[in-house]
């Protein structure tokens, strides 16, 4: 059943008017359309930030951080973090688009557009960047963003962020990600503009992409299974404290990296894969992957795979990424 938060964002309306005390202690406040502070009774030590809807044809984990936001209000979830729930982009999740303007989760770069999405993004900034500000410095920051994918995967739950820093001992970031059902990691070593990058980088925090399933339209996720995400979010927004936990190693799954980005140029991109091609796919050492004009990727790389392979982007954003095994020191 959809909450009240949800609720009101896709009948374009505030859901909460003031401040509300939570049934289970401390209270709730509307910063913006789809943005909600949860501060906890007690002080806290954890800054999470929780954000779905950034691409708002992707409703399953909308749908799972509205009954997230439901347990929090009526009393049933109890909160000990401090706590940032974002729906990303509301004028396209009531369209149930990708995005208006500009794909959104590239407007946190050095060169944001100026249309609808550009200006959501700013606005989003402003807030993460308000609620790190207000929590104590040394607390440990998490940010997960939640997304669905047009294509089917061959490894359906996977995180995509920044390779663990060894030096972090509080937090184990990818014993995290596997206890929440994450199955595989691709560890970016360079920055790129999408939201998690950003709160990376700029506010230091372990921020991952989730990439959790197929895309469909609210009403059509029975066949997501979030029920492992659902049960370690509830876990951590309830402990009291985080276990202090080292980087494990061997690390708990498969690992990728970027091996090279495939950007679209011009309209004279033609990628060589079927329409039906699913992330994870093998690709093999000769295969023409895309042409471009007189540009022809081939792949050169051993035990490549393609993920998020897209002709229909903009010129000048990735069409695909050709990911290859990482063997983390
Ligand atoms: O299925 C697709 O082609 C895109 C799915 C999606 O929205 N993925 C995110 C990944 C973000 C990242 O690279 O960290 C995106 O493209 O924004
Ligand atoms: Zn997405």
């Amino acid at each position: 059943m959809m909450g009240d938060l949800l609720a009101a964002v896709l009948h374009d309306r505030p859901a909460l008017t003031a401040a509300r005390p939570l049934a289970g202690g401390g209270q709730v406040e509307e910063w913006d359309q789809g943005v909600w502070c949860f501060t906890p009774a007690a002080p806290s030590q954890f800054d999470l930030v929780l954000s779905a809807g950034v691409h708002g044809n992707e409703t399953a984990p909308v749908e799972l951080l509205d009954q997230l936001g439901q347990a929090l209000l009526d009393g049933s979830q109890p909160l000990r973090c401090r706590l940032l729930l974002i729906l990303g982009n509301p004028a396209a999740l009531r369209q149930g688009v990708r995005y208006l303007d500009e794909d959104m989760n590239r407007q946190f770069g050095a060169q944001p557009g100026g249309g609808r999405d550009a200006q959501r993004a700013h606005a989003l900034r402003q807030h993460i960047q308000r609620f790190f500000a207000d929590g104590a410095p040394t607390a440990l920051r998490v940010h997960y963003d939640l997304h669905t994918a047009i294509r089917g995967s061959l490894i359906e739950q996977f995180a995509l962020c920044a390779a663990p820093d060894p030096a972090e001992a509080r937090f184990d970031p990818l014993a995290w990600l596997a206890a929440a059902g994450m199955r595989a990691a691709l560890l970016y070593q360079r920055s790129a503009p999408t939201l998690t990058a950003w709160t990376h980088s700029q506010h230091h925090a372990h921020a991952a992409t989730l990439e959790l399933g197929k895309a469909r339209p609210f009403g059509h996720n029975q066949a997501i299974d979030l029920s492992q995400l659902a049960q370690q979010l509830r876990h951590w927004l309830a402990s009291p404290t985080l276990p202090a936990a080292p980087n494990t190693s061997p690390p708990p799954m498969p690992c990728f990296r970027v091996a090279r980005d495939i950007p679209r140029l011009s309209d004279a991109f033609r990628l060589h894969l079927a329409a039906d091609t699913a992330n994870f796919t093998p690709l093999y050492p000769g295969q023409l992957l895309a042409e471009d004009g007189d540009t022809r990727y081939v792949i050169d790389e051993q035990d490549a795979r393609v993920i998020f392979p897209n002709p229909n982007v903009a010129n000048g954003q990735r069409a695909g990424l050709v990911i290859v095994p990482w063997d983390l020191p």
